[in-house]
């Protein structure tokens, strides 16, 4: 039996005055880890704020598991099954670690005892020990993402609206952060919407991708699915004589590509009839090491689904993998 969307949108407007931050979204968001990806200023903000009842639609509905934002009653509703960590600092000085997620447990509805119980419980989570006696005001970047996070946790909320969790994070904080992300979306089975705009942070984290551009849905679905074995790529390789393999495939009417590192990439009318590249080889003596089909990168995939809008502008798209060195290297 398929499950019930976590969050449905349906033909949701937001006007700015003159900015059309969103511009029709039909959504409905699947259970589990999903990555909210969009370039800078693609109404990724603007989403959730419309999913909190914090930003009033101009048109359409939002709801979550059911409840309208726009209902006052359902909106209190929603800040019990809901967490969210902002991206701005929302802790408040001079307030210890435990106060401020207690506090904010009792917010959400959480007796004084549950509240307390519970704020240890997520700061054990994040790893925040004997940290959270202190004042937050002297945590580091990294212990106040950390306390952002538990406090997002502390009333044990069905759907977990995190953006950009690892932003200003040193690459050990940021891989300490990922790793929570992925523990809580694929071992706990919280349903999560990571707003980011870091590609690397989406792939490592998430199961299913929405990529926001100029305020419209440009691309969506399961990560397995849409980086698929392309159809009609093959990556080939032979034990040696590459070069002349390469020809006597053109021969046969192919039009074989160096493949970036080695090995060719061969297009073929479907990957599952490779073969006609056997053939190839067995008739001229050379002996095949593997036929495996290309598969897409998240990269790849989101790059054609922006195709058209401009993201040349460095800072104004997703991080790429391949730009993913200059964050995890020590
Ligand atoms: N309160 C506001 N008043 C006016 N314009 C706004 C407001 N909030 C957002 N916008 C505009 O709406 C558009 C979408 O903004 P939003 O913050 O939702 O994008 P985003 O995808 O979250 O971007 P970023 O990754 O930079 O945070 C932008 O053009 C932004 O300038």
């Amino acid at each position: 039996m398929t499950q019930e969307p976590i969050v449905r949108m349906r033909g949701l407007v937001k006007h700015f005055g003159d900015v059309q931050a969103l511009r029709g979204i039909d959504m409905d968001l699947p259970r589990g880890p999903v990555g909210l990806l969009g370039p800078n200023g693609a109404g990724k903000t603007t989403l959730i704020g419309l999913l909190l009842g914090l930003v009033e639609p101009t048109e359409g509905e939002a709801s979550i598991a059911g409840l309208v934002p726009k209902s006052r009653a359902d909106r209190i509703a929603i800040r019990k099954r809901v967490g969210y960590m902002p991206e701005s600092d929302c802790l408040l000085p001079g307030m210890t670690g435990v106060e401020l997620v207690s506090t904010l447990g009792k917010l959400t509805g959480l007796s004084r005892e549950d509240a307390m119980t519970r704020a240890h419980e997520v700061l054990d989570y994040v790893e925040l020990e004997e940290a959270r006696y202190r004042p937050l005001d002297g945590y580091s970047t990294g212990m106040k993402q950390r306390l952002k996070l538990a406090q997002a946790l502390v009333h044990d909320p069905e759907l977990l609206l995190l953006d950009e969790p690892t932003n200003g994070l040193d690459p050990k904080g940021r891989r300490h952060m990922l790793s929570l992300v992925e523990d809580l979306g694929r071992n706990q089975g919280k349903n999560i919407l990571l707003c980011s705009h870091l590609l690397p942070d989406v792939e490592k984290t998430c199961d299913h991708v929405v990529v926001v551009v100029k305020g419209r849905v440009a691309l969506q679905g399961s990560i397995a699915e849409l980086t698929a074995a392309d159809e009609a790529r093959v990556h080939v390789e032979v034990e040696e004589r590459q070069d002349e393999f390469e020809i006597a495939l053109r021969a046969a009417g192919m039009s074989p590509e160096k493949a970036p590192t080695k090995g060719l990439i061969v297009t073929v009318p479907d990957a599952d009839d490779a073969d006609a590249i056997c053939e190839v080889a067995a008739s001229s003596g050379f002996h095949l090491r593997g036929i495996d089909p290309v598969r897409s990168t998240l990269e790849q995939v989101f790059l054609k689904a922006v195709d058209g809008a401009d993201v040349s502008a460095t800072g104004s798209r997703p991080m790429l993998a391949s730009e993913e060195a200059a964050i995890t290297s020590p």
